[in-house]
């Protein structure tokens, strides 16, 4: 509601580019799950590009404490707090008289409880429950003033000790410092004045819910598909379905956003039947408003966790203005543990159809964490897509929950709710992608409590996944059964790479990159987009580099490669609008009512960008992709460009020197951690096109030794010709070279493939320029153009016509 658009932000951008540079410029967070504290996190995603000017400024208060090794989670607040401190903002018990003595450890974590109390109440939030028993989501006082609401409580506080840690600015601490931070830049009330304080949290109503689960059981076909045991259908049991709430409702494909859930109830004659998966979590009773929200997944009468001190905290910080809710809150609160927080809306039969709705639920959510949290399970199953998690938990009794998107990313927030568990059964798909995203997984949740489950085995032909091998009737249990652990160790020996060997040898096709949907050509010559490569881009200044790196950056995200931009060249604003274009296929700033539309739907795609611009150390840059890549799973990182971002950071070394370290980094990176690198560098010197080669790149040859892709692009033509081509002068893989022809469109700010110039089909067209140098009104009439009217397109032809007069027979 508050949502502050794209529109608004391009505006401003209008009106000061100045101001979006200082803005987007800032770096500010820090953040460490490990023992080690990495600084820097400098990441945000495109609904951050929408953040006012008023609300960056504030964050580049200097007030900052150093960054802690202090495990959050570990720390007490006492210990953390000078005693003069604690007087003020935090109770005043020793940790360690605490840990000899139970009672006083009781009394002490009373006190902390006491102490949020009060102070969640002085600041007029409606906490929610976290992921964990013991668990509170808050404002973040680092990154939530001036944020709405919705997007505000994205800090998780330990109600024992106090410590937070925000998943979104990754800013952690002590209770002192969250109450310092508070203090000196207060939350914003975002919400309409006549609100007192923050909305509750949204639940989905129950009788809804029902309805669309009806929907799938009244659906003959679908829920035949489901649960059918005939060939091609997937084995599912009812209960099972039932159990994680697995629901069919209608969307319009045409509006793809939806604006009312309840709209999903009754399709009309366009709408396409989809899977609705929903995504629980603990709730929050005591802050449900008659009528606003009702029930939810109740935990089939199993073990609830959800901690009462927890609830009973909530209810009290929801005080007196919370007090008509509070009664029908007990009430349900002894019926239901969980709540769907979130729907996960997936076409059935299209590819097209993938929405969240609210698209930014006001709690994380799992799907399956009712069940998996209620169970009191040591081991769960982690899936990637949710009929997979179904599958696996029908077939062998382990609680299963499905990653949240189907990039395969594993978000903290997630992480959070695996924490408690012994054993993860980390159940990907059996592929390279899968294969790949499984060992990120696991590193992150740690190698000696996951083990990797393979369906396929030995066999290349078997099944991919965990709901497929149910389908062709495989025995899952034996699968699980034969899990593996990741093997983490520096070196190997040939029996470790004998099995990925054999693979490749026999799925040449599973272990292509992933692939491009606009340039056919570029999928021939590289095999698509790989992990632990390095590609090096350039071309002469204002060829295009920029916007055909951000259009193949937006097509493989839309594959679900989690993709980091680092624009040290262009303000992040300008670049997230241009993409906005791109995923539209139209120019977004002449149509700003479009543009709410286009940035929810930029939002659901997993695409981040660095916060920094122009000169920046390569560490802190490296220290920030590092981050990254361990808090959102990133698998494509883009430096545009070097030159800039290496500006000014030749201390005591020369220009090349500094380059080529950085490159080295780079290389070095992409290995470790797997992702594919692409960095963009500009050339020598502007120069002819026939002159152009791999020794044209700026820097020393050691840039294009390491890399492992090296492409140029270049102008085709005439000046104001808008084809292009892509040089690949460089191919590590296999080794193919070649040149990918490219037009450009003004309207949609993107290239599209067309035929190399021999190969090219319109022969009229060609002849017809050739004459033209010629005979100008013999063309013209052969083109059926007037001589004032040629399109861009037409220019572009004669002039690629002119070109290759020479060349054709
Ligand atoms: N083939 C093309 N024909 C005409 N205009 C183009 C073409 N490609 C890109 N443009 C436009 O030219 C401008 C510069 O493009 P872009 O920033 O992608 O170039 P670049 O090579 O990255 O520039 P730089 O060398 O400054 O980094 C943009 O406004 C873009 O829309």
């Amino acid at each position: 509601m508050l949502r502050r658009t794209v529109s608004q932000a391009i505006r401003r951008q209008c009106q000061s580019i100045d101001s979006s540079v200082r803005t987007l410029g800032v770096s500010r967070q820090r953040f460490s799950y490990s023992s080690t504290p990495r600084r820097g996190l400098a990441t945000i995603r495109p609904n951050d590009l929408l953040a006012d000017e008023q609300e960056q400024k504030e964050s580049a208060d200097p007030f900052r404490q150093p960054a802690s090794s202090l495990d959050p989670f570990q720390t007490k607040v006492a210990s953390a707090s000078s005693p003069s401190d604690s007087s003020k903002h935090g109770p005043s018990h020793g940790s360690s008289t605490c840990q000899s003595d139970p009672c006083k450890h009781e009394e002490a974590k009373a006190e902390v409880a006491q102490q949020i109390r009060k102070f969640l109440k002085k600041t007029r939030q409606r906490a929610r429950a976290g992921m964990k028993a013991d668990e509170l989501m808050v404002k973040c006082p680092s990154c939530s003033p001036g944020k709405p609401a919705r997007l505000a409580y994205s800090a998780h506080l330990n109600t024992h000790t106090g410590s937070f840690v925000c998943t979104s600015c990754f800013d952690q601490g002590s209770w002192d410092k969250y109450v310092q931070l508070a203090n000196r830049r207060p939350f914003k009330n975002t919400i309409p004045k006549r609100n007192t304080a923050d909305p509750a949290p949204f639940y989905f109503a129950e009788d809804l819910l029902t309805k669309l689960q009806h929907n799938l059981v009244r659906h003959e076909h679908i829920y035949g598909t489901l649960t059918g045991t005939e060939k091609g259908q997937l084995r599912l049991k009812p209960e099972a379905l039932r159990e994680f709430g697995v629901a069919l409702g209608y969307v319009d494909p045409g509006k793809k956003v939806l604006h009312r859930v309840g709209s999903l109830v009754d399709g009309n004659d366009n709408s396409v039947p989809c899977l609705v998966f929903p995504r629980t979590a603990y709730s929050t009773n005591s802050f449900i408003k008659d009528g606003e929200q009702m029930g939810g997944l109740a935990a089939n009468g199993k073990q609830q966790h959800h901690s009462v001190a927890l609830s009973s905290m909530l209810k009290d910080i929801a005080g007196s203005d919370a007090g008509a809710d509070s009664s029908g809150a007990s009430g349900e609160s002894a019926q239901s543990e969980y709540h769907t927080v979130q729907l996960k809306i997936v076409g059935w039969n299209t590819a097209d159809i993938e929405m969240y709705y609210p698209v930014d639920a006001t709690q994380p959510g799992l799907f399956g964490f009712h069940i998996a949290d209620s169970s009191g399970s040591s081991e769960v199953i982690l899936t990637g897509h949710e009929l997979d998690a179904v599958a696996a938990y029908q077939e062998t009794g382990i609680p299963a929950v499905s990653l949240p998107r189907n990039a395969y990313q594993l978000p903290l927030d997630a992480m959070r709710a695996l924490e408690r568990f012994e054993r993860i059964y980390v159940w990907l798909d059996d592929d390279h992608q899968g294969a790949e995203a499984a060992r990120l997984i696991t590193r992150k949740l740690g190698v000696d409590r996951c083990l990797t489950v393979h369906s396929r085995g030995d066999n290349p032909q078997g099944p991919k996944s965990a709901s497929i091998a149910l389908a062709r009737g495989h025995d899952l249990k034996e699968m699980i059964d034969q899990a593996r652990p990741e093997r983490h160790d520096k070196v190997l020996d040939f029996a470790a790479l004998r099995e990925a060997v054999k693979f490749e040898v026999n799925n040449p096709d599973l272990i292509r990159g992933v692939e491009s949907t606009d340039l056919p050509g570029w999928n021939s010559c590289f095999k698509g987009l790989r992990p632990g490569e390095l590609t090096i881009l350039s071309g002469p200044t204002g060829c295009g580099k920029t916007t055909v790196l951000s259009q193949m950056s937006l097509d493989f995200c839309k594959s679900n490669v989690s993709t980091l931009w680092g624009s040290f060249e262009i303000p992040n604003v300008r670049l997230a609008t241009r993409m906005m274009s791109q995923l539209a296929k139209r120019d977004i700033t002449k149509s700003p009512g479009e543009v709410e539309f286009w940035s929810q739907r930029f939002e659901q795609m997993p695409m981040y960008f660095l916060k920094f611009h122009g000169s920046t150390k390569p560490r802190t840059v490296l220290n920030t992709m590092r981050h990254a890549v361990y808090a959102y799973d990133v698998k494509h990182i883009i430096i545009d460009n070097l030159q800039f971002m290496m500006s000014m950071q030749a201390k005591g070394m020369d220009k090349y020197e500094a380059q080529d370290s950085a490159i080295a980094t780079f290389r070095q990176f992409a290995t470790e951690e797997n992702v594919h690198i692409t960095v963009v560098a500009h050339l020598r010197k502007d120069q002819p096109a026939a002159d152009i080669d791999i020794n044209s790149i700026f820097g020393s040859a050691k840039v294009t030794q390491e890399a492992d892709n090296v492409v140029v692009l270049q102008k085709y033509g005439a000046a104001e010709s808008k084809i292009r081509y892509m040089n690949v002068l460089k191919n590590r893989f296999d080794g193919t070279l070649g040149k990918i022809y490219i037009q450009y469109n003004p309207e949609s700010l993107s290239f599209r493939e067309i035929p190399p110039p021999r190969k090219r089909k319109n022969v009229r067209v060609l002849a017809a320029a050739k004459k033209m140098s010629m005979h100008d009104k013999l063309t013209q009439e052969t083109l059926g153009i007037d001589g004032g009217s040629q399109s861009d397109m037409d220019l572009d032809a004669i002039s690629l016509a002119k070109e290759h007069e020479d060349e054709e027979p």
